[in-house]
């Protein structure tokens, strides 16, 4: 579902935009424009949109336009023109009022510079946002409190900012950012005044509120493994243009341009692309998995269809155990009947999300290709070893992968 929709969006600074935009749509590019009038154009003709419960990264080099894109979705900076649609709702025809509640329910910003004030205390620089909303005091308080816990600073209350440690103050800022308890996050280049571990931590952060509590973050950074870490997709922008939007996997394998390919020079995909991308669920035998099912039958049949291993499931595909030729003769002979008394020991699962990187000592030490699931044990398939490696090697060439070798893989027998 997509939260934010933002169709042609432009910004262009000086006493007469309309003619910026003129020149624009005559083919003029931004350093002509500026040199011929003086107009500086900020951002130009972005479309994208934002799913509700995403983190959604804007990177680019300084000056390519992130702060004004984000600041044109609160209308701090005023769109020359185009459409920035909330729940589609037309952000850019809201009344004063309109806006004003708009900006206080259901959009924070949180910014680089923590914008504590130094002679409040720590809660009563959390509660500020609800204090301009009228909340009342208890109300406020509790709010303020609870998003004090989400961060981490239970305790904290009633200290001063100066009292802090930068990370700190951070999360005060992220806790003021929560206590209004938006839909949408706004945050500017948030973490990158902490020093690395700090903000590291604070990504880590930030993506276990994210489980807990699933809001739609717009998070503004420059630099890349940050983007890599938390966003689930990525808009990379030129010059006020957006020049790419994927996730970042979709961004690695397949850069729109040099510019975008400059960015992930360097980049190791093993550490970017995840098991739930490569996984293959059409190439093992799947056997589904009642207290009637028997060994000798699932020998018969993993026999009849000349297959080594079997993946076994419930009704529900949750994933149960792995069982070979090997390990359901060996349970006959032990007198053994139900399956589940001839899974294989010791087997490893993988999460959809692990890295390759993660996952390579499992891909690597077993015979049987790798079973993976997803947060609720679900079965989605499995990674074989000559997936792997072929994931591998067209990453690292950043090629894309021929009709050939695609009817290759799927013709590999796992
Ligand atoms: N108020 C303004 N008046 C004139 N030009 C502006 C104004 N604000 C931004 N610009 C110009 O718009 C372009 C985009 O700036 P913006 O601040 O959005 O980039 P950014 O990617 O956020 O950069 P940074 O990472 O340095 O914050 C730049 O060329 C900048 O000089």
């Amino acid at each position: 579902m997509q939260k934010i929709e933002i169709r042609n969006l432009y910004k262009i600074f000086g006493k007469d935009p309309e003619k910026g935009l003129q020149l624009l749509k005559e083919g003029k590019n931004k350093e002509q424009i500026y040199e011929e009038t003086g107009l500086a154009v900020g951002v130009q003709d972005a479309s994208f949109s934002v799913k509700k419960g995403e983190i959604f990264v804007v990177m680019g080099l300084s000056g390519s336009g992130k702060s004004t894109l984000v600041r044109m979705l609160n209308r701090l900076i005023e769109p020359t023109a185009g459409e920035v649609l909330v729940d589609g709702e037309d952000v850019l025809k809201m009344s004063k009022q309109e806006l004003v509640k708009y900006r206080r329910s259901k959009t924070s910003m949180v910014f680089q510079s923590f914008a504590l004030m130094p002679h409040q205390t720590v809660i009563d620089n959390v509660a500020f946002g609800l204090e301009l909303d009228g909340v009342e005091k208890t109300r406020r308080y509790e709010r303020s409190l609870d998003a004090l816990k989400q961060v981490g600073l239970e305790g904290w209350e009633n200290a001063y900012p100066s009292e802090l440690s930068g990370g700190m103050q951070q999360r005060v800022g992220l806790a003021r950012g929560l206590a209004v308890d938006p839909d949408i996050l706004l945050m500017d280049e948030a973490f990158s005044a902490l020093d690395p571990l700090i903000r590291t931590e604070m990504q880590g952060e930030l993506l276990k509120l994210q489980d807990r509590h699933e809001r739609t973050i717009v998070f503004i950074s420059h630099d890349l493994d940050e983007a890599l870490r938390i966003g689930d997709r990525i808009a990379i922008m030129e010059g006020g243009r957006v020049v790419q939007v994927g996730t970042p996997e979709e961004i690695l394998q397949n850069p729109a341009d040099d510019y975008v390919r400059a960015f992930f020079r360097g980049v190791d995909p093993t550490g970017v692309i995840s098991a739930g991308d490569i996984v293959r669920d059409n190439q093992p035998t799947v056997i589904w998995h009642t207290a009637e099912t028997g060994i000798r039958m699932t020998l018969e049949m993993l026999n009849n269809r000349d297959m080594e291993f079997g993946y076994v499931i419930d009704s529900e595909r949750r994933f149960n155990g792995i069982v070979s030729t090997d390990s359901l003769r060996e349970a006959l002979e032990r007198g053994a009947r139900k399956i589940d008394q001839a899974f294989i020991k010791g087997v490893t699962k993988v999460g959809e999300t692990e890295s390759l990187q993660d996952i390579l000592p499992y891909v690597a030490s077993n015979t049987w290709p790798v079973p993976v699931v997803n947060e609720k044990n679900i079965y989605l398939g499995v990674v074989s070893k000559n997936r792997f490696l072929r994931t591998l090697h067209r990453a690292g060439n950043g090629t894309q992968q021929t009709q050939e070798e695609k009817s290759l893989e799927e013709g590999v027998s796992a």
